[in-house]
């Protein structure tokens, strides 16, 4: 694993939290992407070399929402940059973690991602995130 990629915040209103966040850093969010496979609205804050995602419920299904149900808001995960994905799912289920998804799947800020369940991890969410190949060429030539 080469560095903390994200930390994952969980919220109950992500545009109150980006005025929040932007108070405390002193800098807006980049970007806002929904990822509806997750059931989940991001936005992205940069502090120096640092990244925070904030992560509100888009239904009730989301990990999100039953997060901030039984938890309140707070960190959700960690995530941390691989550069093979599919070889550190590999290698951290060889050594006895409970890998959730053994296919990468997509994420937000252009990431293929994994999750590790926090039981295996003391308690902690974990992700795993790999920048996503860039699409072949041709696809922006038509
Ligand atoms: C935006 C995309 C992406 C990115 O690019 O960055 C993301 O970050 S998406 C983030 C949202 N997606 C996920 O979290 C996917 C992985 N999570 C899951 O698959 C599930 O949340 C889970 C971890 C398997 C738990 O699901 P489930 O078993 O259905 O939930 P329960 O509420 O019953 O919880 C069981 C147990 O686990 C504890 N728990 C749940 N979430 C966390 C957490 N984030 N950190 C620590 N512990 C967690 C929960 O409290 C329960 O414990 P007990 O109450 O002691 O049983
Ligand atoms: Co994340």
């Amino acid at each position: 694993m080469k560095k903390i990629e994200h930390v994952g915040i969980a919220v109950h209103d992500l545009e109150a939290s980006n005025t929040l966040f932007k108070k405390l850093l002193g800098v807006s969010h980049y970007k806002i992407e929904e990822v509806s496979s997750e059931g989940v609205r991001t936005s992205f804050f940069k502090s120096g070399p640092n990244k925070i995602e904030l992560l509100e419920a888009t239904s009730p299904e989301s990990p999100i929402a039953k997060f901030l149900e039984k938890k309140g808001e707070g960190i959700h995960h960690v995530a941390f940059a691989v550069d093979d994905l599919e070889a550190e799912i590999a290698r951290l289920t060889k050594e006895g973690f409970t890998v959730l998804n053994q296919t990468p799947k997509k994420g937000a800020d252009n990431k293929l991602v994994a999750f590790l369940h926090p039981i295996s991890t003391n308690g902690v969410l974990i992700e795993l995130c790999q920048e996503a190949p860039s699409p072949p060429v041709e696809w922006g030539m038509e």
